[in-house]
């Protein structure tokens, strides 16, 4: 299948015949002329993991401004007239073309102010910068090339393209791409770098919820809830499956709004949209399971089901709304496998009334989880009936049955008191992103230490203080609720009745030093600091522990040398997809046989196309 087509030709009759097909295939057609370059767009879903064949040159020459599937023309007419009569497909294709004012190519860096770095992710690092032409803040994502003879990279033009298509005020909206050239003195071979220019965001869910200064009350909780179920009703309705739903990917503006962003691991999906009542119902074919941040992943996934659909995002969702309640993610596994054990121990271990076929899927066979009941419901009693009632619900072992978002938005949570707050009325905090996490720490441990054996906890509390004291779902040891600020009164009433959710240090605990360094490592305090940051918790297991640990995109195999890739060595030790080179390779040596041998037999590039083919 071709991902994405730009022709540089003289047109001949011949050449001319396939803009007419291309339109009907709805490829969007960018420009055409006599001696010029084509550009066409490919319709959603028709991006392969082949070579992109589109250089960085090329790329930039493409317009970025917003385009929508029913805009596109359709071509009732053959090649040689057919229907259409005398229209030839030269006419057709130029009738059909984006109007020239809008084919402007992207712009240059120089366009903008770069203020500060944001985030570094698996695909690129993210800046703060503002734009010279209108003065407007954004965000500007780098894209980072790992093999240039592969052309632009395909998670970034998925990502562009849904992008583009998608329309939302809980979505993130791309509004430019900007290249970088290199200066001639310096190196004029390499390659110019593209960014992505979204509007700026002052936080990251994520970000914000590891502010001290930040403490949720329940309806802002419910706003920011209501504002995701929206944004995802669109997405799946748009028959799109985000694939990466977590906390950091969630942005929330000073104005109370909140936008799903990054787009790297959706794709388009086959089969019906969600209705009412049906939950996320069947899928129509296979994908990889090889998505979603471990902490974020469904049992299903897990579990390896290749026929997902789309409640593995609401899943995410049930995640994400623990993670507001409680303040700190609810379901921080340390390796696949345990990853599995305390969502059975958080909703019960399944069987064939809650998650029916479950033995079935492939990555059940082995495995005998022990019989137990669930505790979500006290865990989480503190928080309200309605509460405790969503989350079911959203975490529910059944993929088939999970709330779907139509249903989850009238789920009588947001209906009860207190009410959602509107997103005006939410305060506007200090700005808080991903990288703002160690300032956070650095903050807290300034404070002085909690009063030994206090009931007052809240922000000064350590990050052991929910488990020691209680459960770490809001729920004190000795039967009390929550005595912190936020929600402690002595249990007179229910943490649920009042505004103030409990909101916990988040920070998982500092793993030691490297025992086997990765190549390069000189033991340097910012070397240690950016391992310790990047790296995975380790495994409770012990060595002997048959567990594996997966996170795509994986690109070094047990037997690859390379360096680790620039994007994957600064990594949140919460999301661990991006690293611990030792543990992904434990994760190539464990797997069967068979895969063993074939992912041997491959270059990594071969191994993450094979991860993208679906
Ligand atoms: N528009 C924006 N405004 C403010 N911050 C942003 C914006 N876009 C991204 N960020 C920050 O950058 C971080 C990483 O962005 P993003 O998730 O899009 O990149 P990624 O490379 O795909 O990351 P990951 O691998 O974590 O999924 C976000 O968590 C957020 O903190």
């Amino acid at each position: 299948m071709i991902s994405i087509v730009l022709i540089q030709l003289d047109i001949t009759p011949r050449d001319t015949s396939i803009l007419p097909r291309l339109c009907d295939a709805n490829y969007e057609v960018l420009d055409i002329g006599n001696r010029t370059d084509w550009a066409f767009l490919p319709p959603l879903g028709s991006i392969s993991t082949k070579r992109t064949d589109i250089s960085h040159e090329q790329f930039s020459l493409l317009s970025f401004s917003r385009c929508s599937a029913s805009r596109r023309p359709t071509m009732t007419t053959t090649t040689n007239g057919g229907e259409n009569g005398a229209l030839s497909p030269r006419s057709f294709a130029q009738q059909h073309q984006r109007p020239r004012e809008s084919f402007k190519g992207c712009s240059r860096i120089d366009d903008y102010e770069l203020l500060g770095k944001l985030g570094e992710g698996t695909f690129g690092e993210v800046y703060k910068a503002r734009s010279r032409k209108t003065g407007a803040l954004v965000a500007l994502k780098k894209i980072i090339m790992h093999n240039e003879k592969d052309g632009f990279p395909i998670t970034a033009l998925r990502e562009i393209r849904l992008l583009k298509l998608l329309k939302h005020e809980n979505v993130l909206r791309l509004e430019d791409m900007a290249v970088e050239h290199h200066s001639k003195i310096i190196d004029k071979r390499k390659r110019p770098i593209i960014y992505m220019a979204t509007p700026y965001m002052d936080h990251d869910l994520s970000g914000l919820l590891d502010n001290p200064a930040v403490n949720f009350t329940i309806p802002q909780i419910k706003c920011y809830m209501l504002q995701l179920l929206q944004g995802l009703r669109y997405i799946h309705q748009s028959k799109i499956l985000h694939r990466d739903m977590k906390a950091a990917n969630l942005l929330i503006s000073n104005k109370g709004i909140l936008q799903i962003a990054d787009f790297g691991l959706a794709r388009n999906y086959d089969g019906s949209v969600p209705q009412a009542g049906q939950g996320g119902g069947e899928s129509k074919r296979e994908y990889t399971s090889l998505v979603v941040t471990r902490w974020y992943r469904p049992p299903e996934l897990l579990l390896h089901l290749k026929r997902y659909t789309t409640a593995i995002d609401m899943w995410g969702v049930g995640c994400v709304f623990g993670e507001m309640l409680i303040g700190k993610p609810i379901l921080a596994g340390e390796s696949d496998g345990h990853q599995l054990e305390i969502i059975f121990d958080l909703v019960g271990s399944p069987n064939e009334e809650n998650m029916p076929g479950w033995k079935k899927l492939p990555g059940a066979e082995s495995l005998t989880p022990r019989p137990r009941p669930e505790s979500l419901s006290s865990k989480f009693r503190n928080h309200g009936p309605a509460a405790v009632s969503l989350l079911k619900q959203l975490l529910q072992l059944n993929w088939r049955t999970r709330i779907n978002a139509i249903d989850a938005l009238e789920h009588p949570y947001f209906k009860s008191d207190p009410l959602p707050a509107r997103p005006e009325d939410i305060p506007t905090f200090e700005d808080s992103h991903e990288l703002d996490r160690r300032k956070f720490h650095d903050r807290k441990a300034a404070l002085p230490p909690a009063p030994k054996g206090g009931t007052v906890g809240g922000a000064f509390d350590g990050p052991n203080v929910g488990f020691a004291n209680g459960d770490g779902y809001g729920n004190r040891a000795n039967g009390r609720h929550g005595g912190n600020r936020n929600g402690g009164d002595g249990g007179r009433r229910p943490a649920w009745a009042r505004e103030q959710p409990r909101h916990e240090h988040r920070l998982p605990p500092r793993p030691p030093p490297p025992e086997n360094p990765p190549s390069g490592w000189d033991g340097g305090k910012d070397q240690h600091d950016a391992y310790n940051r990047d790296r995975a918790p380790r495994n409770r297991g012990g060595a002997n522990r048959p567990d594996i640990d997966t996170y795509i995109p994986s690109y070094r195999g047990a037997r690859d040398d390379r360096p680790p890739r620039d994007d994957r060595r600064r990594r949140d030790d919460r999301d661990d997809r991006r690293h611990d080179w030792d543990r992904r390779d434990r994760d190539y040596e464990d797997r069967s046989r068979a895969s063993r041998t074939r992912s041997r037999s491959r270059s990594p590039r071969e191994r993450e196309r094979e991860v993208y083919r679906r």
